[in-house]
């Protein structure tokens, strides 16, 4: 038996064993994109649960939204090969990681991602079930994937059934849609500046920018208006019925809190007939999503894939979804969406993050983490861009990777 043949037997009998678990955290943008300097659109008086007090108004820095910065997740398999990712969760994510998940990984095959999700999931249920812990969760689920995709020489979209149409096309999130549809974006989705704290006077601002967008972009252009948690149920429908009659506003995105499974559920009834209501960037697992669908909280879902629970849950919520009929565009994730989106008919579109200050310019959504990070061109992404193994990018290692907790 050849070389070749004894390491195809040695695959085909399952792949090399995980040997080392290893996670990081590292400041400044990347996959904690609000961690960003001053200055930046996206920390620019965007209306948020926490605007009820004024000091914390004008920032979302000043209450802490960047507070706990990037988590990297390495696993080396007993080969060497090295599968990793990047998500929101910084210093005590790696805890999490290294003192609790570590031990369902370390010894198994990688190609066992569903019973160690199963395992991390139901060894945190005590304290975790969503937010940090599932994003610590998801940060390991999604360096499986790469892993996977790396010792079998395959993309991770290829894994996940293959490519249903050849392009990405995507929305861009950001203060300029006028600049995006020039850049050849389907749309234009803009943070909501004022909420319930500033009153009327609040209220007729938020139409007057969207309106002038709307002057700036014509009728066809779609644009949306993400409300980050920040509103009351009153404010969100009357700020749906001006902004859809005065403005053709396309979505009305996160504006309850995610716990207001009621409220969702009464805004889609009270919006006008047309524009949709949309959540879930902040839900997590299928359980989480779930409930959003049952109870009819919204025409869109938009788990983010680093926060929800990794590829192995959103396989579960992407199914459950498309059974009911209800479209599925991920919050933006990068290239841990971008694998996921090309392969589902009911995510027929995408979310781009501009990461740019201005953002005047195109550049990669979780800039400076991953080199080799397809960033769209026209507003478009090709399926052969992503013909790489894993989730098809490396870790910039210049970047300064802390440890905190060595195993
Ligand atoms: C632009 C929004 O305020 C958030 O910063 C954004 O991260 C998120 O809500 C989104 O949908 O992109
Ligand atoms: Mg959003």
């Amino acid at each position: 038996m050849t070389k070749q043949q004894q390491i195809d037997l040695g695959r085909a009998r399952g792949l090399p064993k995980i040997r080392h678990v290893r996670a990081f955290t590292v400041r400044g943008g990347g996959a904690d994109y609000h961690d960003q300097p001053g200055g930046h659109w996206i920390d620019d008086h965007i209306a948020t649960p926490m605007a009820r007090y004024p000091e914390y108004r004008a920032s979302r820095q000043s209450f802490g939204i960047n507070v706990l910065g990037t988590l990297v997740v390495e696993i080396e398999a007993e080969d060497g090969t090295v599968g990793f990712a990047v998500t929101t969760g910084g210093e005590p994510a790696c805890f999490i990681v290294e003192r609790h998940l570590a031990r369902f990984l370390i010894g198994r095959s990688p190609t066992e991602y569903e019973k160690i999700w199963d395992q991390m999931y139901f060894a945190t249920q005590y304290y975790g079930r969503k937010g940090l812990v599932v994003n610590a969760i998801s940060g390991v689920d999604l360096a499986l994937w790469d892993l996977l995709g790396k010792l079998r020489g395959e993309p991770v979209y290829h894994m996940l059934g293959g490519a249903v149409r050849d392009e990405l096309q995507f929305y861009a999130t950001g203060a300029r849609p006028d600049l995006a549809k020039e850049m050849g974006f389907i749309g234009g989705k803009l943070p909501l500046h004022h909420g319930p704290a500033e009153g009327l006077e609040g209220l007729d601002r938020n139409i007057a920018l969207l309106a002038d967008m709307r002057a700036k972009c014509g009728d066809d252009f779609w644009l949306m208006y993400d409300c980050w948690m920040s509103l009351d149920l009153d404010y969100a429908t009357r700020l749906a019925h001006r902004a859809w009659d005065e403005c053709g506003l396309k979505w009305i995105e996160e504006a309850l809190s995610p716990d207001d499974y009621w409220g969702y559920a009464a805004l889609k009834k009270q919006a006008p007939k047309g524009l949709l209501v949309t959540t879930g960037e902040h839900e997590a697992t299928r359980w989480g999503f779930r409930m959003l669908m049952d109870m009819d909280c919204c025409d869109i879902i938009q788990p983010d894939v680093g926060w929800c629970g990794g590829v192995t849950e959103l396989i579960k919520i992407a199914n459950y979804a498309d059974s009911k009929g209800v479209m599925m565009v991920p919050h933006g994730s990068s290239v841990y969406s971008y694998h996921f989106v090309i392969t589902r008919h009911n995510s027929p579109f995408a979310e781009f993050l501009m990461m740019h200050p201005g953002p005047t310019e195109v550049v990669p959504m979780f800039a400076p983490q991953l080199l080799g990070e397809p960033v769209p061109v026209n507003g478009r992404i090709r399926a052969s861009e992503l013909d790489r193994p894993g989730f098809g990018v490396e870790l910039n290692r210049d970047i300064p990777l802390h440890r905190p907790y060595p195993n």
